[in-house]
């Protein structure tokens, strides 16, 4: 018998939906289907507005484009924040070098930390920007309020969905901070039958909901999604959409009944340049391992048990951040961030290197 979480395709809803009282509860018992059974999804008519998505798309050519010095000028390795540019092959993901290159920015906010704060509240702060393309900043900030809001409308709909009475305590698990990367993928020239790793398998950990703009023509593939029964699924590129996916967090709170479904990016012998904005929806660094287990712990075993089937195996949750040592969110974020980004760990987090990179 196939277990519940295969999926043969990912699920396209459409917002506008919810819009009319007599389609909404046919968008809802989609969207739990989703949540549920697969972790992935498209939404459609999400209401972002189509000059903030052309806007930035039409920055990703020029902006790649940019000389070395450039780029350079906006180092991610300047940033004790993890903001900047890093170049292609200098992040792994499942111990293999990612073939990417990418600009992350952030809600834009002040550094504002002390030694008297924790440590982790030290990525908060402001993002860089290159002097060689001063129109880009309004385009990334406009992008990033508008996806911002999207995802309190999602949050909104997902608490109907998973009926739960209110929307609030999901909105109190957000952070002041979003993260958004820039990423372009180099074109292909390989031989027949390889196939290089965009990025490798992996669940999104930093962020409690991820919401991804495939910003190439729909000929341009690579975004893979793995079912249950251990295949690939192919996430082209649906125009009109975002692909919207579950953060590590979100599946703890939930008990696992909403997982984090595991991901990657392919590219295929001759595959063309391929660019993407996935925008992460932050998680307060002060949550605690108590409260993310705790919180709504109540709610979602009563769900799991009103309906064992549909979310069999709801007890099972991997996760570094219920299996690491440290308590908050926001150390364990700090932990992989300095893992992934060594040369800016040792740079700006010296005393704590060796206990994050070696235990
Ligand atoms: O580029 C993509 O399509 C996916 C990127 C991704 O999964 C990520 O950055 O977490
Ligand atoms: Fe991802």
């Amino acid at each position: 018998m196939p277990s519940r979480r295969d999926f043969n395709q990912i699920p396209v809803l459409d917002l506008q939906l919810a819009d009319d009282i007599s389609t909404k509860p046919q968008l809802l018992a989609q969207l739990r289907h989703a949540l549920i059974h697969v972790g992935f999804l498209y939404v459609v008519n999400h209401g972002v507005p189509q000059t903030a998505i052309s806007d930035i798309v039409n920055a990703l050519p020029d902006l790649f484009s940019l000389p070395p010095e450039a780029k350079e000028e906006v180092a991610l390795s300047n940033s004790p924040h993890f903001l900047g540019y890093s170049g292609d092959g200098t992040e792994t993901t499942a111990g293999k070098a990612d073939r990417r290159e990418q600009f992350e920015f952030a809600t834009e906010l002040d550094a504002k930390w002390s030694t008297a704060e924790p440590l982790y509240e030290r990525l908060r702060g402001p993002n860089q920007w290159p002097s060689a393309y001063p129109s880009l900043r309004p385009i990334v900030e406009t992008y990033i309020s508008e996806m911002t809001l999207l995802g309190q409308r999602f949050l909104r709909l997902i608490a109907e969905a998973l009926s739960l009475p209110s929307p609030e305590p999901l909105f109190a698990f957000l952070s002041d901070q979003h993260r958004l990367k820039l990423v372009r993928y180099p074109p292909s020239t390989l031989e027949p039958g390889s196939l290089v790793q965009g990025v490798g398998p992996h669940k999104d950990s930093s962020g409690w909901w991820t919401f991804l703009l495939q910003a190439s023509s729909p000929h341009v593939r690579g975004l893979q999604v793995l079912s249950g029964n251990g295949s690939w699924i192919d996430a082209p590129v649906v125009p009109g959409s975002f692909v919207v996916n579950i953060g590590q967090a979100f599946e703890v709170v939930t008990g696992g009944v909403c997982k984090a479904t595991t991901h990657r990016v392919v590219l295929a012998p001759d595959s063309p340049e391929r660019f993407s904005i996935p925008f992460f929806q932050g998680v307060k660094r002060s949550l605690t391992k108590q409260e993310a287990v705790g919180t709504l712990e109540d709610h979602f075993k009563r769900l799991h048990d009103k309906d064992p089937s549909g979310t069999q195996g709801a007890i099972s949750i991997d996760s570094p951040f219920l299996e690491g040592k440290y308590d908050t969110w926001g150390e364990s974020q700090l932990r992989t961030k300095i893992r992934s980004h060594r040369d800016v760990g040792k740079k700006f987090y010296g005393h704590v290197f060796d206990k994050y990179v070696n235990e």
